[in-house]
């Protein structure tokens, strides 16, 4: 059975108000829908379709109005961005110039954050399967900690720092089985998800932590899931059960020195209602402002989400169905939050006469084999003929990052606008890279191995 389509009981925010919100966004009359003041028509001119755009301004901004917010409430705090949400060099790079270090959660990561600049001091390794290579990597660069995910972990880390004659430095991460209230994929802090070690059995496995060879507990780090949009009452339970752990810790004699506090500030893709850093910040601050701690935040959609667009152009328009379908190039490959999650986008035509013209419900879908390729079901949209330009907004964040080539179709390009210029941060996959890599088997099977 097809699963149901989200039903919202609000109207869709118009093209003017979606707009508004967005200010890494312009409509100019004459060149049409602008990130900062590059036209969207002209990038897809000279690099073409599909194409992720993100705003260098905007990234920028983010990342100090969440430095700021943090050190408003007096807090010492770090922040690691979480590379999974756009591992781009250039956007990791640009939020390292920012003062933000970086979360990774595999040794590409770590790589490429390394390859960005990131100073292996400001990375930090979650993940709920580390590999003993990704150890050993992670420990060879002496990165600032490796958030472990249960006894098991510990023990793995413990052998393979003691192999190395190393001790690493770590925190535990811990599920305080608190409901953020977000989409069932990508809720982390219930005892159901895998993630973390029940709260109750948090200070035995600390207490053994500290008792292991090669092993230098640091603190504790918590996650609660992603996408956090009812304000930041579940932030505020977990810091506070958080909180109360560091004082059991302390009492019973061991360090607590970090607490890293996670990500998952959500965003208002439609007409959503997050918590602001301001308000993660006095929530952070409510739980465990007296404790003395460090804290590390590891956010990545609040920051690169809303600087990052899609840019598509229509294939055709489908009307003699029952049903009004407008094909574009891009598809789930690209961009899987709506196939996976159900998740809303706004969508805006980029010319300046399609943005006033009258609209009528369209399915917006890829070319993919797939009805899961559909980007949105019954949307208000202009009429959109072929080669005009859509954009699919806030696609800054686990976007290009969790995009395939499945259907044989390249990775897309990435640009990044900065003021009035604009740059290829990424090249569009050549068809060639597609089958790089393989070959046909030997005939016969000789050469095949036994
Ligand atoms: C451990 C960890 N840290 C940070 C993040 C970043 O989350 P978000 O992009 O929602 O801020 C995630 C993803 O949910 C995560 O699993
Ligand atoms: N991929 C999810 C977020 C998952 C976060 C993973 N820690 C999304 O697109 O919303």
């Amino acid at each position: 059975m097809a699963a149901p389509a989200p039903v919202f009981d609000s109207p869709d925010p118009s093209f003017a108000d979606l707009l508004a919100a967005r200010p890494a966004l312009a409509m100019d009359p004459i060149a049409g829908l602008m990130v900062e003041e590059v036209s969207l028509a002209r990038i897809a001119d000279v690099v073409g379709t599909p194409t992720w755009v993100y705003s260098a301004t905007t990234l920028r901004r983010r990342a100090r109005s969440l430095r700021d917010a943090l050190a408003e409430a007096g807090l010492d705090a770090s922040i690691h961005f979480a590379t999974k949400s756009n591992p781009a060099l250039a956007v990791v790079n640009l939020l390292h110039q920012e003062g933000l270090g970086a979360d990774v959660v595999s040794e590409g990561e770590l790589r490429a954050a390394r390859a960005a600049g990131v100073p292996a001091s400001g990375i930090v390794f979650s993940g709920v399967g580390k590999t003993e290579r990704e150890m050993r990597l992670a420990l060879a660069e002496d990165i600032l900690q490796l958030n472990i995910e249960s006894a098991e972990e510990a023990e793995m880390l413990s052998a393979v720092a003691a192999s190395m004659g190393k001790r690493a430095r770590c925190a535990l991460r811990v599920n305080p089985d608190v409901d953020a209230k977000t989409h069932a994929k990508i809720t982390t802090g219930l005892t159901e998800n895998k993630f973390g070690v029940p709260i109750a059995m948090a200070p035995a496995l600390y207490a053994k932590m500290c008792a292991l060879p090669g092993l230098d507990p640091v603190g504790l780090t918590v996650h609660i899931g992603s996408q956090i949009a009812q304000g930041v009452a579940s932030y505020r339970a977990a810091y506070q059960r958080l909180g109360q752990l560091v004082r059991e810790l302390r009492a019973a004699g061991h360090p607590v020195l970090r607490v890293d506090c996670g990500g998952g500030l959500g965003i208002p893709y439609r007409d959503e209602t997050p918590g602001t850093p301001a308000a993660l910040a006095g929530a952070i601050k409510a739980g465990l402002g007296d404790l003395g701690v460090k804290i590390m935040l590891e956010p990545g959609r609040w920051i690169c989400g809303p600087a990052g667009v899609l840019l598509a152009r229509v294939i055709v328009e489908k009307q003699a169905t029952t049903r009004r379908f407008v094909i574009v190039d891009a598809a789930m490959n690209d961009l899987l939050r709506p196939a996976m999650y159900e998740a809303w986008h706004g969508i805006l035509p980029v010319s300046a006469a399609a943005f006033h013209a009258p609209l009528s419900p369209a399915d917006v879908v890829g070319p993919v084999c797939e009805s899961s390729d559909t980007f949105t079901k019954g949307r208000d949209l202009p009429a959109l003929p072929p080669n005009s330009l859509v954009t699919f907004l806030d696609a800054g964040a686990y976007g290009a990052s969790m995009s395939s080539t499945y259907n044989a179709r390249p990775l897309a390009a990435e640009v990044m606008v900065e003021g009035n210029r604009f740059t290829v941060i990424r090249d569009r996959q050549s068809h060639a890279a597609l089958i790089e890599g393989q070959r046909l088997p030997p005939a016969d099977h000789a050469g095949w191995a036994t």
